[in-house]
């Protein structure tokens, strides 16, 4: 599924080549993950917000999250508000990472996101996180750059360097800002 929605994001895209996001998950070498987490009732809540899990921007290509019926994510909007994800046990959640931001030159958003405890209802999601291959170099892909590539938004990195750097950072940060490149105004 991860796939055949990368291939249409590139189709939208007009990029000729259709799976130039989707081999890389395809890639024997692919560095894709898959996680379950439980977030047990908190009863103490009282009505008060408790972070179950942090906010943050997820790394990779792209996520595909599941999970039953009890309300908890949240995605940050421009201007610091947070609205929630509505529950919903039979959809598929498709979350774009920074590496897809960065391959899209900015087309494509990797949205800040946090996931809120319930005081009364324990809450199970699984995702699949879609990475490419270790070494594989990502950057602005050219078909997506004017001429001359000035309008690249982003320093090329490979994988490992990327993890490496989001390790080494709190779960907060803005991760993609090291990439960045500075533009002369
Ligand atoms: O559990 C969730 O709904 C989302 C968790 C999350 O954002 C993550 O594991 O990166
Ligand atoms: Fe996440």
């Amino acid at each position: 599924m991860a796939c055949d929605i990368l291939e249409m994001l590139a189709d939208g895209l007009l990029i000729q080549q259709k799976n130039v996001f989707s081999e890389l998950l395809m890639d024997n070498q692919s560095d894709s993950i898959f996680r379950l987490n439980h977030y047990p009732p908190c009863p103490e809540l009282h009505g008060n917000n408790l972070i179950g899990f942090g906010e943050h921007t997820d790394p990779q290509i792209i996520l595909v999250l599941r999970s039953h019926n009890t309300s908890g994510p949240e995605i940050s909007l421009t201007g610091g508000s947070w609205i929630p994800v509505p529950a919903d046990q039979e959809s598929f959640f498709i979350n774009v990472g920074d590496s897809l931001q960065v391959m899209t030159n900015g087309r494509f958003k990797s949205v800040r996101h946090r996931v809120l405890a319930n005081s009364y209802k324990s809450r199970v999601s699984m995702i699949y996180f879609g990475g490419p291959p270790l070494s594989e170099k990502i950057a602005p892909l050219p078909s997506l750059l004017k001429e001359g590539n000035d309008n690249s938004l982003y320093k090329e990195f490979t994988w490992f360097e990327y993890k490496r750097s989001v390790h080494k950072s709190r779960l907060s940060d803005n991760n993609l800002c090291l990439f960045e490149k500075i533009t002369a105004s």
